[in-house]
């Protein structure tokens, strides 16, 4: 079965499309100059049908993600793509597509951020930034980014990652990849399920380290994890070549790693998403990346959003200075 065949899609009509767009300003007007994520959960049980049916067959783990066509951006208000992501009037400007980005994600969790990303902030920019053309990051333009399942150092990880295309113009496509975990051999996932697999926090959070006690340990000492994790019937996985190695050269681990790899590679495809589309992946099931693409930097480059959703924000307490606080630290 395609990977794309596994995701729900939804297509706004206009009156959908108008009912989400003034949902997004109810929540940008409650509290202005910073969506209030709680809020944007108590709105979401206005949604469309439609997208609250597609959202929750994600939840169900009936599909591995959604693609939501049709939202209303504002395009004509967006302004300029900033220099990456620490660009103030930019908030302000895509506030219309954050805010249905928030409103949707409220209605699969609670959007989380970290101390060591993008300053904290609970909606990212993912633009590309001069000097950081070939790195691995969100960044990145001219080297493809690596698939990857997202924070894969993490233990409080998201359940689902959300990103909002805003524009686009060479349509550099988000690639997604899968496995169904039981086409793999026995021995493979035997070997992945076992804590031998150390991953290293990326560099986008790297280089704000010092604001994250968490990431800081991360780097200096990984705590080994397995790839396959959970049930035994339908292991999740977390996966990151880029940043990741196998404890004391494991050479039964290396060889399951680089098997699982080769039928990752072998699945990856583009996920088709212009400006106004919303995409959720289960970042516990399937990868994510983004293909090379030339920036410009005139103002006219990629530009998207991104959230990051949890299912059990509580699970993170003790890396969140208070119950409240959605930024782990
Ligand atoms: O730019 C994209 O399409 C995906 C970006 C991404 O995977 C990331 O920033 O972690
Ligand atoms: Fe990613």
């Amino acid at each position: 079965m395609s990977i794309e065949s596994q995701f729900g899609a939804v297509t706004l009509d206009a009156e959908e499309a108008a009912a989400l767009a003034s949902l997004a300003r109810e929540l940008i007007g409650y509290r202005p100059g910073s969506l209030d994520p709680e809020f944007a959960k108590i709105l979401s049980g206005d949604l469309p049908r439609s997208l609250r049916a597609a959202l929750s067959s994600l939840l169900e783990e009936r599909v591995l993600g959604v693609v939501v066509r049709g939202v209303d951006i504002d395009a004509a208000r967006l302004g300029p793509t900033p220099l990456g992501w620490s660009d103030g009037t930019a908030a302000d400007r895509s506030a219309l597509g954050s805010a249905q980005l928030m409103l949707a994600a409220g209605w699969l969790g609670d959007v989380f951020g970290w101390a060591s990303q993008q300053n904290g902030a609970l909606v990212h920019d993912i633009c590309p930034q001069p000097g950081r053309e070939y790195d691995q990051i969100g960044a990145g333009s001219e080297a493809e980014l690596e698939w990857h399942t997202e924070e894969s150092f993490h233990p409080y990880k998201c359940d689902y990652l959300g990103l909002l295309t805003l524009r686009n113009p060479g349509q550099a496509a988000t690639t997604i990849g899968h496995v169904p975990p039981d086409t793999l051999p026995d021995w493979v996932r035997r070997e992945l399920a076992r804590p031998v697999f150390c991953f290293l926090p990326d560099d986008a959070h790297v280089a704000e380290a010092a604001a994250s006690e968490s990431v800081a340990g991360m780097i200096s000492d990984p705590v080994p994890v397995p790839v396959l994790y959970g049930g035994p019937d339908g292991p999740y996985l977390q996966v990151d070549p880029a940043y990741m190695y196998v404890l004391a050269d494991d050479e039964p681990a290396r060889r399951a790693l680089a098997h699982l790899t080769d039928r990752i590679d072998a699945s990856l495809v583009d996920l088709p998403a212009g400006p106004g589309s919303i995409v959720f992946l289960d970042n516990y099931r399937v990868v994510h990346g983004r293909r090379p693409f030339v920036p410009r930097y005139d103002g006219t480059d990629r530009w998207l959003k991104r959230v990051n959703v949890t299912r059990n924000l509580r699970a993170s307490r003790s890396m969140r200075t208070s119950a409240v606080s959605r930024i782990i630290t």
